[in-house]
């Protein structure tokens, strides 16, 4: 049996609740079918991070069955749920959590509509203030990569490093969003699909018409540190 300090063991529990949790808001919002999908999250103060296993059930997801591995998305041995395999996803979340240090949360999902624009390797154009709020700006698209080594990871860290942007719409996959934990992250999936939908709508009676940047920045501006009760999602500091 692992273990760690008893301050780590906290954390960790606490990440397994989350993520656990947070995988039910991915089928609340219809944002996955089956067992497609995953969330996962950092652990506070240890090379560590808490992943879903792969291809069980959302139903039978619990606290119990996460997964604990290290940055390079190896499974600690001898602790709850190393008897399954992680995520077909974990080297990515893996990749982007040894890279982007500010990001605490990692969501994939193949939500419909904004897999649709990953399809078409079209980025989401910023034509309503929904996307200026959570986005920053246009979602981009990342390029096309194949599952299961650090090729997705890559992918997202090179499209979103810097970027306003908390989604990335991986070529002929789907979205990959991050966050500054695992809700964060679950947000962003969740409002990517929802501003992919409605601008694939706008684009079927008309060109939409874009935002001007100067008020796209003011508008990210108050959302994430004027808008609800405290800062919202922003990752990147801008100077
Ligand atoms: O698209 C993919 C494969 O990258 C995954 O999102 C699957 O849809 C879910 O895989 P597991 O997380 O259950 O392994």
């Amino acid at each position: 049996m692992t273990t760690f300090a008893p301050q780590i063991e906290i954390a960790i529990e606490k990440s397994r609740q989350d993520v656990a949790a947070l995988h039910s808001e991915l089928t609340r919002y219809g944002l996955v079918v089956w067992t497609g999908g995953n969330v996962s999250q950092r652990v506070p103060g240890a090379e560590l991070f808490v992943i879903k296993p792969s291809g069980v059930s959302y139903d039978d997801l619990a606290p119990g069955n996460m997964i604990l591995c290290d940055l390079d998305g190896a499974v600690i041995p001898g602790t709850p749920g190393s008897d399954r395999s992680p995520s077909s996803d974990t080297a990515a979340h893996a990749y982007v959590y040894r890279n982007m240090p500010e990001v605490g949360g990692v969501v994939h999902t193949h939500s419909t509509y904004a897999t649709a624009w990953a399809a078409r390797h079209e980025a989401i154009p910023c034509v309503i203030t929904a996307m200026a709020d959570e986005f920053g700006g246009e979602i981009p698209v990342g390029p096309f990569a194949i599952i299961g080594d650090d090729s997705i990871g890559r992918g997202i860290v090179e499209t979103l490093a810097g970027h306003r942007s908390r989604a990335v719409l991986m070529r002929n996959h789907g979205p990959f969003t991050i966050g500054k934990d695992a809700r964060d992250a679950v947000k962003a999936a969740v409002m990517v699909e929802d501003v992919a939908r409605t601008v694939h709508i706008a684009r079927q009676l008309g060109e939409p018409k874009p935002i001007a940047p100067e008020a796209v920045d003011a508008l990210f501006d108050r959302y994430q540190n004027v808008y609800g009760q405290a800062p919202q999602g922003e990752l990147t500091q801008e100077d």
